[in-house]
This record gives structure tokens, sequence and C-alpha cells, in this order.
């Protein structure tokens, strides 16, 4: 067993903390004030190749491995929580579910722009009356002809007004029990019929997109069927388990940040005379922050790693996701109590760390459905 990071690991998270440093961190603040979503930051991330890190060079990738992919993702959060969530969107749920089970064309066509940064991506499940619980789509895709008609309404759809396609799931019917067939469909965002609005006023992640779609009767060709059509439910079932990786990342991230301001805070308010460093009672909040993000840390690690090796790692993506996004919750939360009056205040960030971490509670599956994928998992 072996826990360094390899060369070209090492080499990504050095590149992309310098970008983020330089980049994401100045406008952090301005972007969560202003709801607004960092553009041109996307744009450079493309050019740098960090939308491209886990997938293959023939698709525009630059053939890194989950676990780098998890790093660029972390060093991101650390500096905004909002720009990580639709960057870690982009690639786990815009770009994966292509990459796994597209074929050659819709790989060339659709794929290679999102790895290469020409545009985000997005992946739509979540519907009013189908959150949790994902197989309860309303959504219909019906066969006529040549084309796939597609009738219904996605909600909190992170990155759909800056992807040219966004991928939805959607009723296309029966199978022999009379069981509702839910498929994916590659939908270009330009296409007759569909209205993106992005009007939530988000608690959190606020320089991240989420958008509400309305499909109209949308037509698009039956190639752009994604993957197997009987097996659609199954199909983003691994891609979210991907997306937990990486959401993990975004909470050790987010985590991370809210440790690094609580430390250098303690060591120079002042009360009693000494540094606040100096009485137990921080000492402990601190080392606790610090034994949980490492063990948030290499959680990730391991589900990234097992993902690497084509071993299974659903059961370890949704630990992963579970304690990292509590443990990115209860630090930012910690990190406001050791910056007292201070935490409260915008400036000092500690207050955004919390409201974007919650958002890694409730995204990609909630806490209470990680502890149920677990439970699955071990066989109750
Ligand atoms: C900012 C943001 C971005 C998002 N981005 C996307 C995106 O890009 N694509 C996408 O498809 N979706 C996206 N979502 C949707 C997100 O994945 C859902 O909000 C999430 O899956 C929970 O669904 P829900 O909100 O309908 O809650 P519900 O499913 O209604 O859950 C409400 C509560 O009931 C609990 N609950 C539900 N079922 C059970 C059960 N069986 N056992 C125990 N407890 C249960 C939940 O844990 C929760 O506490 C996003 C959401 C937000 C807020």
């Amino acid at each position: 067993m072996d826990f360094s990071l390899t060369k070209e690991q090492q080499m990504i998270k050095e590149m992309v903390r310098e970008f983020a440093e330089k980049e994401i961190k100045p406008i952090a603040i301005e972007l969560d004030a202003k709801s607004m979503f960092a553009e041109d930051v996307f744009k450079k991330m493309g050019k740098l190749g960090l939308l491209g890190i886990p997938f293959p060079e023939e698709y525009g990738g630059s053939g890194g491995d989950t676990i780098s992919y998890a790093i660029a993702v972390e060093e991101v959060g650390k500096a905004c929580g909002g720009t990580g969530l639709s960057y870690a969107a982009a690639v786990s749920l815009g770009a994966s579910p292509i990459y796994y089970f597209g074929t050659e064309e819709q790989k060339q066509k659709y794929l290679v722009p999102i790895t290469t940064g020409e545009t985000l991506a997005a992946f739509g499940l979540t519907e009013p009356n189908a959150g949790s619980d994902a197989g309860g789509t309303r959504t219909t895709a019906v066969l006529e002809g040549d084309e796939y008609v597609i009738n219904g309404e996605k909600t909190w759809i992170t990155n759909a007004s800056y992807s040219r396609t966004v991928t939805v799931t959607a009723v296309s019917g029966k199978d022999t029990r009379g069981k509702n067939i839910i498929s994916a469909f590659i939908v270009p965002t330009d296409t007759q019929g569909i209205t993106i609005n992005s009007n939530y006023e988000k608690m959190g992640v606020r320089a991240s997109n989420t958008c509400e779609i309305i499909l109209d009767n949308v037509r698009v060709p039956k190639e752009n069927l994604l993957g197997d059509p009987d097996k659609g439910f199954k199909q983003f079932l691994f891609t979210l388990d991907g997306g937990r990786i990486s959401i993990a990342a975004l909470a050790v991230g987010i985590a991370q940040a809210a440790f690094d301001r609580a430390l250098a805070f303690s060591k120079e308010r002042i009360q009693f005379g000494k540094t606040i460093s100096n009485f137990q009672a921080i000492q402990f909040k601190l080392a606790d922050m610090a034994m949980e993000i490492e063990l948030a840390r290499n959680m990730v690690y391991k589900a990234a790693w097992l993902k690497d090796n084509k071993k299974p790692f659903a059961k370890e993506a949704a630990y992963a996701k579970l304690f990292a996004s509590e443990t990115a919750f209860r630090a930012s939360n910690q990190a406001i109590q050791i910056h007292g009056g201070s935490g409260y205040m915008r400036e000092y960030e500690v207050e955004r760390y919390l409201r974007d971490a919650k958002l890694l509670e409730i995204g990609e599956g909630t806490s209470e459905i990680q502890r149920l994928v677990i439970a699955r998992q071990l066989g109750c």
C-alpha cells in the first residue's frame, strides 16, 4: 500500500491550487454575493485541461485518473464551493455518462466539446415529484418515426444555462411486468421546445448555475438515446456513484478551507492576554476538524482508487460522500465558532463555507439516501 501521490497527481494538485488561488479565490466573495457564474474562469479551466482530467486523450481528455480529478475538485472547492459544484457536475454528471455509455459518434460529437472546455454539461434527473425517488420520473419520451418526443420538467439542474447539451432521463415505455422503463437522452439545449430558467435564489453554492428545464414536445433524433434503453435507471445509478466521489472531494475542499481559516484566525485573535489558540477548547475543535478532514480525504482517495482499478466502489463512494459532506458542515460550523462574531460576517468567508457545505448533504443523494445505499450494500 502506498499513501503518497504520484508525480502526475502531485503536479495536478500544485497546478490547480495555484490556478484556484489566483483566479477563483479573490472573486469568491463577489460571486457569492451577486449569485454570479464565473464563465471566464471556466474558459480558463477548459484551456488548462481541467474539464478533461479523467477522460482519455482520444476524447479530448488528459488521460488522468479519478484521484487526480478528485484532487482538482478539492482545490477548486477550497477556493469557491459554487464553482467547485459546477466543475464537479460538468465532469461527473454531464460528461461522464456520455463517456461511460455513449457510442463512438456521440462521444466525438458531444463529449469532446465538454472535455476540451468549449461548453459545460448538465444532467437532468430531478423533477418536481421525483427527487430521492428518482425512479418516479414523469418525463416521457415517445418514439415517433426517427425521433423521440420528450415532454416533462426537470428541476434544480446544475450548469444547464451554460451547456450545449443536457442529458435527461425519461420514461420510454413499460417492461414485461408493467414497470416504467427509464432511458437517458442527450438533448441539445438549442432544440425547439426547451426552456431553461435560472431564477432560483439559493442559500449557498451561489456561484453555481442552477436551472429549471421545461421540455415541451422536444424532438431529438433516435441516435441521441444514451446507452441501453432498458438500463437507463442502472446507468444513472452508476453515474451517481461516480458523482459522489467528486461531491465528497468538494466537501473536503470546503472543510479544508474552513480549517485553514480557523487555524490562522486562532493564532491572531487575542483574548485574556493570549491568542485564542492557547485555549484548550479551541485546540480540541481544531484537532477534531483536522482529524475528520484527513479521514474524509482518505475515504475520497480510496473510493477513487477502487473506481480506477475497476473494482466495486458504490459503498465506498457513499461512505465518502456522507462522511465528507457532514465533515464539511461540522468544520464550517466550528470555524464560525472559532471566529466568534467575526465568523458571522461575510468578509471572513467561513459563513459562506457553511452555506455551501449544506448543499453537499442534499445534492446527489441526501445523507439519508447515502445511509440507505450503504445499508443495501451491507445486505440489510
Ligand atoms: C443546488 C442544487 C443543485 C442540484 N443539481 C442537480 C443536478 O444537476 N441534476 C439533478 O438531477 N438534480 C440536481 N439537484 C437535485 C438534488 O439531487 C435533489 O434535491 C436531491 O436528490 C433530493 O431530492 P429532493 O430535493 O426532491 O428531496 P426529497 O427526495 O423530497 O427528500 C426530502 C427529505 O426526505 C428524505 N427522504 C426521501 N426519501 C427517503 C427515504 N426513502 N428514506 C429516508 N428519507 C428519505 C430526504 O433525505 C430528505 O431529507 C440539485 C439540487 C440543488 C439544491
